[in-house]
């Protein structure tokens, strides 16, 4: 199981776009459509599903927010760290 990380390894991991609350990182992403953004929660949950680490994911008009943290260890490990990004490769 991974480790939790230290408040200042969370700030120096933060992925673009990424903020800490609490015990979760937290990324609202925009787009031009709804449907541009159940398209993009769609891919991420696959990448969550090969990673075999899952996000919340929040659909509105124009925007995906997307929350992550590792339930197993209560708090933020790397494994969120790194799904972020690739939330973000998605993204860009
Ligand atoms: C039993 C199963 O492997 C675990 O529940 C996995 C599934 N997806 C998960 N997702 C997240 N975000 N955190 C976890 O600790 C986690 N654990």
């Amino acid at each position: 199981m991974a480790d939790l990380l230290s408040d200042e390894e969370i700030e120096e991991k933060l992925p673009k776009g990424w903020n800490r609350e609490g015990t979760e990182i937290v990324r609202t992403y925009e787009f031009d459509s709804y449907l541009d953004g159940v398209g993009f929660a769609a891919g991420a949950g696959g990448v969550a599903e090969d990673a075999w680490h899952h996000p919340e994911i929040t659909i509105t008009y124009g925007s995906v927010e997307v929350r992550l943290t590792t339930h197993d260890a209560g708090g933020i490990t790397e494994n969120d760290m790194q799904l972020a990004e690739r939330f973000n490769d998605i993204y860009e």
